[in-house]
């Protein structure tokens, strides 16, 4: 994936990249307004017919309409306005490949929490204020977490599916697999597998209402716990997502650990995050590592070696690493036989 920035030899460009949270608070305010759920359901539209259509005031609208064409998620013609293609796939609510949840959990969590990016830096604290207790505690807040979860699970989990070879394998255990969105997905792609969630109990009635939209009610099963705390269920592949990076280094070195108990002998862990390089060349993903100062108390992305390290370290006779997606790496680890 390639990245336009602007000029940053010059006075303007370098001005141009300070607003460029003003491009990106645009977009999340327009997912957060329905914006792009309601230009799919209507049609091209007039400004005034989106402003009644959203409740909106008027002042600024057009400004808005136009600031979000230029960014290229809309598309105006003779005054009508519409979704541009790549916006119509992503941000609209229900389609597959939705990718709207993540974006209005940033809206609500990451961009206030952006704001105090100096005080996180000082104070090597979270700024969020909101840990995974605190998320699991309130039921909208949880829902617009896993919101955001399936977002990026959407993007990752068909590519998983057909990245690994599933075929000699029985059984799959995504553990903090949230509601269930990655192990559907796969278990849909290939149904020779049964498929197993492990994450907070909270998440339980979340998970049977997304297991049931995917129509895989008793194929996919949960079991409510800590992975700090429970024992883990055993499976032949044992996956963990996005989830080693919410905790610090020894935390993440003993999450490995547990998973290895997890994997049946001969069977494999797979884990996936956005793992940083040496050359400090991937934005997204140092954002996201930024992301997890501000968001969690020890968090952070890592080098795919720390992964590979702590994996012979508890026992895994082999590792491999590859890309997943634009953004994540995979570290495959194998288990002895
Ligand atoms: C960042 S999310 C990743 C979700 C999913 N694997 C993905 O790829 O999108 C981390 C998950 O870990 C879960 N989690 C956090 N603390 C946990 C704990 N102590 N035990 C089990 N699950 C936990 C959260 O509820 C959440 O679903």
């Amino acid at each position: 994936m390639t990245h336009t920035l602007p000029d940053v030899t010059t006075p303007a460009g370098i001005i141009r990249l300070g607003n460029m949270f003003c491009d990106a608070k645009a977009l999340l305010t327009a997912v957060e307004l329905r914006l792009f759920s309601t230009l799919h359901e209507k049609g091209p539209s007039t400004q005034e017919e989106i402003r009644t259509a959203l409740g909106l005031h008027g002042r600024g609208l057009s400004d808005f309409l136009d600031l979000l064409t230029a960014l290229g998620v809309l598309e105006r013609a003779d005054g009508r306005y519409r979704n541009a293609p790549g916006a119509d796939a992503c941000l609209v609510q229900g389609a597959p490949g939705y990718v709207g949840g993540f974006l209005e959990r940033s809206s609500r969590n990451l961009y206030p929490a952006w704001g105090r990016l100096a005080e996180g830096l000082r104070t090597g604290k979270q700024q969020s204020g909101s840990d995974f207790e605190q998320v699991t505690r309130n039921p909208a807040v949880l829902r617009q977490f896993v919101g955001m979860m399936d977002g990026l699970t959407n993007v990752v989990g068909p590519e998983l599916a057909q990245k690994y070879d599933w075929s000699g394998h029985g059984s799959v255990l995504d553990v903090g697999g949230a509601r269930g969105n990655l192990c559907s997905l796969i278990v849909k792609a290939h149904p020779h597998l049964t498929g197993h969630v492990f994450d907070l109990p909270a998440m339980a009635p979340l998970f049977d209402e997304k297991v049931a939209e995917h129509g895989l009610t008793g194929r996919v099963a949960f079991t409510g716990g800590s992975f700090f705390e429970d024992p883990l269920p055993h499976a032949d592949v044992v996956l963990l997502g996005h989830v080693l990076h919410d905790w610090d280094r020894e935390q993440r070195a003993y999450l490995v650990g547990k998973a290895y108990e997890a994997v049946n002998p001969g069977g494999t862990l797979l884990i996936y995050d956005r793992m940083l390089e040496d050359e400090p060349a991937h934005i997204e993903n140092l954002v996201i590592s930024l992301d997890m100062l501000l968001v969690t108390d020890g968090g952070e992305e890592y080098r795919a070696s720390e992964i590979t390290a702590a994996a012979e370290q508890a026992g895994f006779v082999s590792t491999e690493v590859t890309p997943l997606s634009d953004y994540d790496t995979l570290v495959i680890c194998r288990k002895g036989a």
